[in-house]
Formats: structure tokens, sequence, C-alpha cells
């Protein structure tokens, strides 16, 4: 099948190798085309790791190419590009064709659709709760790190949900859980509180541009942080009503270790050569994306249904005054979805049903 990656860093090149490992034909777009251009020159993609590979990627010379040449899009770019790509993307999307947002953050699914309804376009847009591998690029190789065993899914709108668990499967194999709805995998991405924990107790070495082993890291103490958090995110999904599922299932089933604390789970990594290097600077997504795009939004979500992530708000505000910048406002899926001014049942009903075409 023709896929378009949108993207062209660690994620979206060991997804491409995964696509064309299984037979398919992916397309790579990379925004600025930095990305891709060694693709062009004839270079192959090497992926190294969990997945081994070598193979002359198909690339776009821009977004409308992409769209135009695939039957599926996947947007495999960090949050604080998803409104601009969304933007780029939506004007040349055909009824019909399937976008998987990998990892969903910030309900940009719900913003892709009132772009599609606004152009009387029937698309569905699948959201995955993360990414189905691990890793980093370098130059033109992929080194991946895992294939996650369990990945969430959920569409808009959720009529849908049958058809794209299958075409998912088609794609990616038997790995995908259906779960309650967006607002399930609106809380089914666990960078941002994980990365919350592990960014706020190494920052003096992420700003230092140490290198520095991240699963070895958390340690007992980062480890209580991170379920701590995730408590706050359980209760969450309580009051809507959903089901997610907790930090302990995210870690066993995505980095295949058996199931105990996170901090166990994490050291089991490092052990077993999978524990990866936390971020060498300050200015990584971890931070970047995941507080404005992730933590703000569980937070908000939080205060919506009565259920106030009191540790997610307060690594917001710590992480501000840090960085000397107010990251509440660096999120602008939120403002453009109308989010301020939803009830929680207007919310519910977009995501159930998407944006209304008139
Ligand atoms: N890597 C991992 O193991 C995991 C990643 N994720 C999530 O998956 C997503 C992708 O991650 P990953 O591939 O590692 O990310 P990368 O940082 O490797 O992504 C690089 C891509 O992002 C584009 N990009 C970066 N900044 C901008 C910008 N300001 N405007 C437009 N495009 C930009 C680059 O564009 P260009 O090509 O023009 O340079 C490039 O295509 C993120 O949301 C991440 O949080 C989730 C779990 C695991
Ligand atoms: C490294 C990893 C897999 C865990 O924090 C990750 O989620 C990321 O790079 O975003």
């Amino acid at each position: 099948m023709k896929v378009s990656i949108l993207g062209a860093g660690g994620v979206a090149f060991g997804t491409a190798a995964f696509l064309a490992r299984a037979g398919h034909d992916p397309m790579l777009w990379s925004p600025s085309g930095k990305g891709t251009e060694p693709f062009e020159a004839g270079a192959p993609l090497v992926a190294q790791g969990a997945i081994e590979l070598e193979f002359l990627p198909r690339v776009a010379k821009d977004c409308a190419q992409a769209v135009h040449g695939a039957e599926v899009l996947l947007i495999c770019l960090p949050g604080f590009c998803h409104k601009t790509t969304m933007d780029a993307v939506a004007p040349h999307i055909r009824d019909g064709q399937t976008v998987i947002i990998s990892s969903h953050i910030s309900l940009g699914a719900l913003y892709l659709s009132q772009l599609l309804a606004a152009r009387g376009i029937r698309a569905t847009i699948i959201a995955w709760g993360t990414t189905l591998i691990t890793g980093t690029r370098n130059a033109t190789c992929a080194n991946v790190v895992t294939v996650r065993g369990k990945m969430d899914v959920a569409t808009v709108p959720e009529r849908d949900a049958d058809r794209a668990v299958e075409l998912c499967t088609r794609l990616f194999g038997d790995r995908f859980v259906q779960r309650d709805g967006l607002l399930a995998i609106a809380l089914s991405n666990l960078n941002p509180q994980n990365h919350l924990a592990i960014a706020l107790m190494n920052l003096t070495r992420m700003e230092r541009g140490e290198t520095w082993g991240q699963a070895e890291n958390v340690t007992p103490a980062v480890g209580r942080l991170i379920e701590a958090l995730d408590l706050e995110r359980l209760a969450i999904a309580a009051a809507l009503g959903v089901k997610v599922k907790t930090v302990r299932e995210h870690f066993s089933l995505s980095f295949h270790v058996p199931a105990a604390g996170v901090s166990e789970m994490n050291q089991q990594m490092h052990r077993n050569g999978n524990g990866g290097f936390g971020p060498k600077t300050a200015l990584s997504r971890y931070v970047l994306e995941d507080v404005p795009f992730g933590l703000v939004a569980t937070a908000r979500l939080g205060r919506l249904v009565d259920a106030p992530a009191l540790l997610h708000e307060a690594g917001i505000a710590l992480f501000c005054a840090a960085y000397g910048r107010d990251f509440s406002r660096e999120n602008d899926l939120l403002p453009a979805l109308g989010m301020h001014s939803l009830s929680l049942e207007q919310l519910k009903t977009l995501a159930r049903e998407g944006a209304a075409i008139h």
C-alpha cells in the first residue's frame, strides 16, 4: 500500500523501514526538504537495531505530492509542528483518505477534523497513543530501539474504528488495541508525564550537554514521580469513563520487559542494552513539545472533569520558571480548536462524531 510519511526524523525513518520490510511502499516528506535530500541524491535509508534493512525510499518534493500519491498519510512529527503540518496538508486531502497521527498529542485529531469539515471532506483520522517504533535518526540511518508489541488506537469519527483497526493491522501487523475513543487516546501518550520526571530530575545534565543514560537514571525517586503522575492521568481517565493502560503496562509492552515497578523496569531495559540516552540539550522536545502540548493538554482535561492534575500543573510551572518562558502559551492547537469555550459534553461529541460538515 502507498503510505506517505510526513516527517523525516527517527520515527519517520524507522516506520518507513518497517513498512518497506512488510512489502509496502513508503514515501517520505521532510518539511524543510533537508531531511530527505540524501535520498533524492540516491543514498539508501539504512535501518539498524530492531529492524535491519537497506532500501531506497520515495521522496515527496512537497506536501501536495505526499498527499496525492498516497492512500494513507502518517504524521510522524513533533507536536509543535502538527498545526502547521495539518494546515499544509488539509487543502490536498481527498474524500476517503486516511490520516494517522503518530503519536497523537493535544487533541490534534479534532483540529484536523475541523479543517477537513470546513472543506466538506470525509476522511478517517486515526490517532495512535504512541509511535510504532522508538529510535533516533543519524543522517540517512534509522537506529530502531524497539518495535512496540501493542498500540492504542481510536478514530475520529468513532464509527470508523473497526475499519481503521483493520487498515492499521494490514499495514503494521496485529498489535492494535481499540480504545474508548479519542479522549482515551488523548490520555495514552505517556511521553509528557514520563519526560516531565526524566527531564526535570536531569535538567542540569541536559543544560550542560552531558551524555547520560536515560533508563539507567530512572532511579527509584524518578520512578516514584512517574508513578505518581500516572495516578493523576488515570484519575482523569476514570472521570471521563474511559480505560487507558497504566505506565507499568506501557513500559512492559513497549520495551519487552517483565511488568514491575517503573524504576525496576527501566533498570532492566538498561541491562538489556535498551535504555537509550537522555537529551543532550535543554532545548529538547522532552520539554519544548511535551510541556506545552502534553502536560498543558492533560492539565486542561483534568480541570474540565474536576480531577485536577496538580503534579502536572506543578511541572508546567517549574519548567516555565526554569526556562523563563510561558509554555502554556506555546500550544497553538488547543486555541485553534476553541478548547477554552468547549464544554465537556461538546468535547465528547466532537471526539465521537468529528466536526460537522454543513
Ligand atoms: N523517537 C522516539 O523514539 C519517539 C518519538 N515520539 C514522538 O514521535 C514524534 C516524532 O519523533 P522523532 O522522529 O524522534 O522526532 P525528530 O525530532 O527526529 O523529528 C524530526 C522531524 O521534525 C521536523 N521538525 C522539527 N522541528 C520542526 C519545526 N519547527 N517545523 C517543522 N518541522 C520540524 C524535522 O523537519 P526537517 O525534515 O525539515 O528537518 C524532521 O522531519 C514526536 O512527537 C515524538 O515525541 C514518541 C515516542 C518515541
Ligand atoms: C526515548 C523514548 C522511547 C522514551 O522516553 C521516547 O519516548 C522518546 O524518545 O520520545
